[in-house]
């Protein structure tokens, strides 16, 4: 028997009684990096949560549609969602997932999405020495070459938080001049199209799927416009901080707040004995 963490806002506990009450309505929406996979110091090897799959699998069956909402380029969270030996994220019945901030889509394992801007590949040509000028305290500072976006990263730099205020005018300076935007995260900082972001993906695929109700549970900056397409959406919703102390604002709005990746599985888990009639 496991129990269901109850939302701290009136919205919000509206928004998991609709779930509840009418699963095969409902859209169950997910970041990746942490939320289903824990934050680890190198981005590579991030993997999902070991119990994740199979509770996205039963909820796969019991709902309208499970879809993953994240900065990754889309291959890469399927390819990173694979318990060893055990299940994935492509065993999730109908699983859609948006990556690249919903520039692009898998689905039954073909990724569709536009070529990349040609900034992109200029702003590739001119980092290094944009880095180089700043010189040696950037030391530790990776770059993540995600094809149609550059996320600069410095988890792993003496003083992660220190380094990304010496990026962070620089890189919007990078941005601006080749026509991409600055997606600011956990220590790191994202040169990327402009366009869309992860509310518009989720709004249009809330419309897309006809839902009457919807959960979203994200970690990190880049998720606030995901919480904003729930609440924007008119629907019953509940949007989940997966907590930490790395980043505050989103515990801040969110209708419920749980333990990390572990505490957001705990709570996938749940839902799912809970949509069974099984939970506490
Ligand atoms: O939208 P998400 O699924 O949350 O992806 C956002 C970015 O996540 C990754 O970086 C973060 O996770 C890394 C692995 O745990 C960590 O080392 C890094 O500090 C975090 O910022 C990923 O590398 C980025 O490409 C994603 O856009």
């Amino acid at each position: 028997m496991s129990t269901l963490p109850h939302p701290t806002t009136e919205a919000g506990a509206a928004g998991l009684s609709a779930i509840l009450a009418d699963p095969s309505g409902a859209v169950i929406a997910l970041d990746f990096d942490g939320t289903l996979s824990p934050i680890v110091a190198d981005p590579a090897s991030a993997r999902i949560h070991p119990f994740a799959p199979a509770a996205l699998v039963e909820l796969g069956r019991r709902t309208r549609a499970v879809v993953i909402v994240t900065g990754r380029p889309a291959a890469l969270a399927i390819s990173y969602g694979r318990s060893p030996g055990g299940l994935g994220l492509d065993d999730v019945p109908g699983l859609v997932v948006l990556g690249q901030y919903g520039v692009e889509r898998w689905e039954s394992d073909v990724v569709t999405a536009p070529p990349p801007p040609e900034g992109v590949a200029r702003a590739r040509r001119a980092l290094p020495s944009v880095l180089a000028a700043l010189g040696p305290s950037l030391r530790g500072v990776w770059v993540e070459d995600k094809g149609r976006a550059l996320a600069v990263h410095t988890r792993r730099t003496p003083d992660p938080q220190g380094s990304l205020e010496t990026l962070r005018a620089p890189l919007v300076s990078l941005a601006a001049e080749h026509g991409l935007t600055v997606e600011p995260g956990r220590f790191v900082l994202e040169l990327r199209p402009t366009g869309t972001d992860k509310g518009d993906a989720l709004g249009a695929f809330l419309v897309e799927k006809s839902a009457r109700s919807v959960l979203f549970a994200g970690d990190d900056l880049g998720d606030l416009a995901a919480f904003a397409a729930v609440r924007g959406s008119g629907l019953p919703g509940v949007t989940v901080c997966s907590g930490s102390a790395e980043v505050t604002e989103l515990a801040k709005q969110a209708d419920l707040v749980v333990d990390g990746p572990s505490g957001v599985v705990g709570l996938l888990s749940a839902l799912v004995a809970a949509i069974d009639g099984k939970s506490t």
